[in-house]
């Protein structure tokens, strides 16, 4: 049989599941995950190789009507990644209540085949499962429904199965050692940003970026420093907290994800700086790696 290969990305709405189902499918953890809506804020490439096939998935931003600059960029990755799509697998909460029309709008004018995914299925029951593949049947006809649980790896084979079959016969797009393409500084970055998002409430996690100002590799130890950039003086001192004890727990935990990404020991050195409204000033989210 002739070579496959091909472009699979995971559409859907904020929480729904789709970093879990990526890190599952790839078999690594790519994309941090926390219970907090809108975690992921790049298009992120996990490759699975084998010597028949290549597939390059694309974990992406949760679907939003974006309310400023960052998200709209946030939704251009969206965008991207559907029209580069080969297949496209739509993520959805089985309990999700809202109507999914913004990110069914999204895949209009796509020709690429549809699986649809009904996800969380571990916090449902058979009922409502069946009723969720028969809207979603009647909804947009796709090519495939699966109820899975992506948490609990529940149905991810038959997902891989499917898409194996449905590959395009194509020539390797990548270098088949290749894994993502993302390097090992913005991972180390996302760990941060991952403890961030699940130490803090309200507001901060979403004023907030990580930059790795800092990153030297040794054979058994990595040196990184990074900073966390909030919007404002009452956020850093949150951040920060009393006495540093809440900037201590992120940098712990933080260095204890990078140890076992990396294999290594980690020194990790975290500082706090203010850059008001970084999230709507385009020379920043440019710099951030936001704007392409
Ligand atoms: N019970 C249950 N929880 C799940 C399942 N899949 C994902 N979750 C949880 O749902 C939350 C969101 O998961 P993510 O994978 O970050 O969701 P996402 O769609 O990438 O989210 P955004 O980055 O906001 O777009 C996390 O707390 C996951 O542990 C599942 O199959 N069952």
């Amino acid at each position: 049989m002739s070579h496959r290969a091909g472009f699979v990305s995971i559409i859907g709405k904020p929480n729904a599941g789709k970093s879990t189902l990526m890190n599952a499918l790839v078999g690594e953890n790519m994309s941090i995950i926390t219970p907090k809506a809108q975690t992921t804020r790049h298009r992120i490439l996990g490759i699975v190789n084998t010597e028949d096939y290549q597939i390059v998935f694309s974990d992406t931003p949760g679907v939003i009507k974006p309310a400023y600059p960052l998200q709209e960029s946030m939704m251009h990755q969206v965008n991207g990644s559907i029209v580069d799509a080969d297949l496209i697998l739509l993520m959805t909460d089985v309990n999700e209540k809202h109507d999914e029309s913004d990110v069914i709008e999204r895949l209009q004018g796509s020709l690429a085949p549809l699986a649809i995914l009904v996800n969380k299925i571990d916090q449902s029951n058979e009922e409502t499962v069946k009723q969720k593949i028969a809207y979603w049947q009647e909804k947009l006809q796709p090519k495939a429904i699966f109820a899975i649980s992506a948490l609990h790896k529940h149905n991810i084979q038959s997902i891989m199965d499917f898409i194996v079959d449905n590959l395009p016969e194509h020539p390797a797009y990548y270098e088949k050692d290749f894994l993502t393409d993302r390097n090992d500084r913005f991972f180390a970055s996302e760990m941060i940003r991952e403890q961030v998002f699940k130490q803090y409430q309200k507001e901060i996690p979403y004023s907030t970026e990580v930059i790795i100002t800092s990153f030297k590799e040794g054979d058994t130890l990595h040196r990184i420093s990074a900073e966390i950039i909030v919007e404002r003086d009452s956020q850093k001192n949150i951040l920060i907290g009393k006495n540093g004890e809440m900037l201590k727990i992120v940098g712990t935990y933080a260095r204890k994800s990078m140890e076992e990404f990396f294999q290594r020991k980690i020194f990790l050195e975290l500082f706090v700086k203010v850059i008001p409204d970084w999230r709507s000033k385009k020379n920043y989210l440019k710099q951030f790696g936001y704007e392409d």
